[in-house]
């Protein structure tokens, strides 16, 4: 046999890396015919909107959506017809953490990515290659698998890929553009080399082969969390380190600056702060964990819920802080708190830090008032609430006010957090807020971009994370 030259595609997931990576693809492939799934209308209707109001912010995916859809890229929540078609199959749903049952509050739950693989083998009539794009725990392909041939009709062969997903929020089309490389996990029996034939066929379209890596499932199941890990891991060392120059007048810049000059460290994730946030980092150390438990590996668990702990504990420090600086109590205050996205450039708000905060300063009895140039109100008041249990959002709206403007979030505050890291912070005339904010006026920067020096020339008391006042 060999491999399949692929031509209809589909994607079952229309989220934050279903819609982008098959934007992408239709786009870079024309000849094939790309066509996003989901089971949630309202989603689907934002992808088709005509106005190209799409269900999520990213910068540069409108372009991309408005150059393929239509032509070869196709939203549906027709799930069965895109599977009957399709020669290809990404699986793209979600994995959150479990809330409950065995393994609750580690454990990726997989009942999203069971019922997409059941709904593949009840439908499908042809040979299909099944994608694995979920960041899933290692050795997940082996249960699809097994689904997926239990149930099959007579003649009806599936292969299955691992192929992880590393764009990044904020960057998604940049990183699907020119991806530092593309994985390819497969069995290494002839069929499973040419399924990852077929596929890496697809990627270069626009990918240099050098960057496309082919390799065996587990591993590529586990790279992605090991990748994810690294890179959190790196964020709580330096945030651990920032602590420590608090402490002792050190500059977290500084020492980021010299230890990222080591070529063999590198620049990049060293930047402190408030706390990483994401729908990922956490999600996928905590089942790193589950599965080294699972494995009778305690150390190696206890290894990697460490960089959890130590970002739990960035985040309340940094809250204490602000208590803390503000004569020891807040209560009445108004605190405002600049940016709710987990970081700049997307209106995704999962595990931000800016929630912790804000559910902090709820609880020492501050009002708060909050701006974010990107994140929907509903969204706001939604995530507040279920930060917040018990608390009906009528309460919760008595203490925390959404604002139009920074501006108008600082009106009357005794402090300023910069949560979030969003350019447009940078730009404020912070004279002209100064002027409007009660004295004195505190500005605590949680993400380092704002010019400290400056800031304090126009009378502002400020403390940066990482950098000790001695
Ligand atoms: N968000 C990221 O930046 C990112 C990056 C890399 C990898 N990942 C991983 O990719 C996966 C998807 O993440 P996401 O952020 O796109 O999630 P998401 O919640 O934004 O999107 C998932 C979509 O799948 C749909 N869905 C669930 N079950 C379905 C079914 N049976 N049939 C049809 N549609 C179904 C949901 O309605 C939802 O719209 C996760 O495993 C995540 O860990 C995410
Ligand atoms: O030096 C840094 C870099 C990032 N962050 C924070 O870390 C979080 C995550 O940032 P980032 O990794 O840029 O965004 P994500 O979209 O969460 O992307 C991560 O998670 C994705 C989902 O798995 C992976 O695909 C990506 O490769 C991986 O970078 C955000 O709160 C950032 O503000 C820092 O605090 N300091």
């Amino acid at each position: 046999m060999a491999p399949v030259k692929v031509s209809k595609i589909c994607c079952i997931g229309a989220g934050y890396v279903g819609g982008p990576t098959c934007a992408v693809i239709a786009l870079k492939c024309p000849h094939i015919q790309v066509t996003i799934v989901d089971l949630n209308q309202a989603r689907v209707d934002a992808w088709n909107s005509p106005d190209f109001k799409l269900p999520i912010y990213e910068p540069g995916l409108e372009d991309v959506v408005r150059q393929a859809r239509g032509r070869n890229l196709f939203f549906s929540t027709n799930v069965d017809k895109a599977i009957l078609e399709a020669d290809l199959i990404f699986v793209s749903v979600n994995t959150p953490t479990k809330k409950s049952g065995v393994g609750a509050g580690f454990a990726a739950d997989l009942n999203y990515v069971e019922l997409a693989t059941r709904r593949i083998a009840a439908v499908a009539e042809s040979n299909k290659i099944v994608v694995e794009k979920s960041t899933v725990p290692c050795r997940t392909a082996e249960s699809m698998r097994t689904i997926l041939e239990a149930n099959s009709k007579p003649n009806c062969r599936f292969d299955i890929l691992s192929n992880p997903e590393f764009l990044a929020e904020g960057t998604a089309i940049a990183d699907l553009f020119s991806p530092d490389r593309v994985l390819i996990g497969s069995l290494q029996t002839s069929e499973g080399l040419d399924a990852s034939k077929s596929l890496a066929d697809v990627y270069a379209n626009w990918v240099p082969t050098e960057r496309i890596l082919t390799v065996g499932l587990w591993s590529s199941e586990l790279s992605k969390l090991a990748a994810n890990a690294m890179l959190a891991q790196r964020i709580s060392s330096v945030n651990a380190l920032s602590a420590i120059c608090e402490a002792t007048g050190a500059n977290i810049d500084e020492v980021a600056h010299a230890v990222g000059f080591d070529s063999r460290i590198g620049p990049k994730f060293l930047r402190a702060s408030v706390g990483f946030g994401g729908s990922c980092f956490q999600k996928d150390i905590l089942n790193l964990v589950y599965l080294s438990e699972s494995l009778h590996l305690p150390e190696v668990a206890a290894y990697w819920r460490q960089v959890v702990e130590m970002n739990e504990y960035q985040k309340r420090r940094f809250a204490k802080t602000v208590v803390d600086t503000l004569f020891k109590t807040i209560t009445g205050k108004r605190i405002a708190v600049l940016g709710f996205a987990f970081k700049a450039d997307t209106g995704d708000t999962r595990e931000s830090a800016s929630i912790t905060l804000i559910k902090d300063f709820y609880a020492e009895k501050a009002l708060v008032r909050v701006y974010d140039p990107q994140v929907e109100h509903e969204q706001i008041w939604m995530d507040l609430t279920e930060a917040i249990p018990g608390t009906p959002v009528d309460s919760i709206k008595k203490q925390v006010t959404l604002c139009p403007s920074v501006l108008e979030a600082c009106e009357g505050a005794e402090a300023v957090v910069i949560a979030t890291e969003w350019k447009e912070f940078k730009e404020v005339d912070w004279a002209q807020v100064y002027s409007k904010m009660e004295k004195p006026a505190f500005v605590f920067d949680g993400r380092m971009i704002l010019d400290a020096d400056a800031l304090t020339k126009i009378g502002f008391k400020v403390t940066t994370i990482g950098r000790g006042s001695v």
